[in-house]
């Protein structure tokens, strides 16, 4: 048997011609990307890279035909990447993000005409107080005309509800973005606590029916089954289901919602903090029309569809791995009209300036079949 410090000097003469040859190839990458400038041509060129993988499988024998692959792949990766540097620009949302981290303001502002869903009472109007100092809220009845008030410039803002650590991901919202043009500019954690709300004088023996929204009936599953001969029934939010409550003759009815409610409209708290998880917080995305990117900005959402083919969402992934950047949230949402075809929505953790940012960008630009940048913020806690 060889001995291992004897194959490990055969390794490392290799590897210093690996790098010798290794530099060789990037500098053939600066030259293409030289040319392709010169006749404007996308440094992406997926043909000659079927072709290239094609003939270096050939070169091996069966069992080093994937390692040969992987190996090129990631050859080329690295010789797009230098490319788009090379380039200056590298691809269209590079250049927008510099641009937006260039003239954005370095405050964020203090008032503005926020769109939410709901009306007065709703968590999104307690994430868009902790969001903006003075907020003038405008109310809509759906997450879609919210989207519609920031689009059309009839609000400057909007805030919405995107996950919630118990019930998950707010589908409704994930699929009004593939519909719309916005930007996220921060992000707001809020804690939720759930309480049973009714008319002053009833008890909880009382409760025929409990109306609340379909997230926070899910938040509080087991509170809701230890109650007998109780329907509940689903409604647009929380606050319209205390309003309702609030408005209605009956003395049977109850909403679950925030104690900003029984506040709001004058209900007693009959049960309080009724979620099944203690710790149960909602997020909130605030967005806009335009892309602004605030000071602080360490976080980043983009929407993307991969390659209908094996592997094709592992070669993105890697990518987040080879430049060490922390996934947060990973989302997948079938497209309309598209046969088990999915976007998947990416938030991540790196500042918007850093260099490795930029070629993620650059990266999944010049990859990915469809791509989209959403936005850079902060979350507010
Ligand atoms: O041949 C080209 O056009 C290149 O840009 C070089 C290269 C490579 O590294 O081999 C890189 C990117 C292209 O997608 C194809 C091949």
């Amino acid at each position: 048997m060889e001995d291992l410090s004897d194959i490990r000097k055969e390794i490392d003469s290799i590897d210093t011609q690996i790098v010798e040859l290794f530099k060789r190839r990037m500098s053939c990458a600066d030259a293409v990307a030289t040319y392709k400038r010169a006749h404007n041509l996308p440094v992406l060129d997926r043909s000659r890279e079927r072709e290239l993988l094609a003939r270096r499988a050939a070169q091996v024998p069966e069992d080093m035909k994937v390692y040969t692959e992987v190996l090129f792949e990631l050859l080329m990766e690295a010789s797009r990447n230098r490319q788009g540097e090379r380039l200056g620009a590298g691809g269209d949302t590079v250049e927008k993000i510099r641009d937006a981290l260039a003239r954005s303001p370095e405050l964020f502002p203090r008032d503005a005409y926020v769109a939410c869903q709901g009306v007065e009472g709703a968590y999104q109007q307690i994430a868009t107080d902790r969001i903006f100092r003075h907020a003038n809220i405008g109310y809509f009845d759906t997450f879609d005309a919210v989207f519609r008030a920031v689009e059309e410039n009839y609000a400057d803002f909007g805030v919405l509800p995107i996950e919630n650590s118990t019930a998950g991901s707010v589908n409704q919202v994930f699929d009004l973005m593939m519909r719309h043009n916005f930007h996220i500019v921060r992000t707001c954690r809020l804690k939720i606590d759930h309480n049973l709300l009714a008319k002053p004088g009833c008890g909880l023996e009382d409760v025929r029916h409990i109306y609340s929204h379909e997230q926070a009936i899910n938040q509080c599953g087991e509170f809701l089954s230890s109650l007998r001969g109780v329907t509940v029934h689903a409604c647009e939010n929380t606050a319209m289901a205390s309003k309702m409550v609030a408005e209605s003759e009956r003395r049977d009815v109850a909403a679950l919602a925030s104690r900003a409610c029984a506040r709001i409209y004058g209900l007693d708290v009959l049960a309080s903090g009724v979620q099944d998880q203690g710790n149960n917080y909602t997020r909130f995305a605030c967005i806009s029309k335009d892309l602004v990117i605030y000071p602080g900005a360490n976080r980043s959402t983009f929407m993307l569809v991969v390659n209908h083919e094996p592997g094709a969402l592992y070669k993105v992934l890697a990518k987040f791995y080879d430049l060490d950047i922390n996934i947060i949230k990973l989302e997948s949402r079938p497209i309309p009209d598209r046969d088990f075809e999915f976007m998947f929505y990416f938030d991540i953790d790196c500042p918007a300036a850093s260099p490795e940012f930029f070629t993620l960008v650059r990266s999944l630009e010049s990859t990915c079949e469809e791509f989209r940048y959403l936005g850079s913020y902060s979350e507010v806690i």
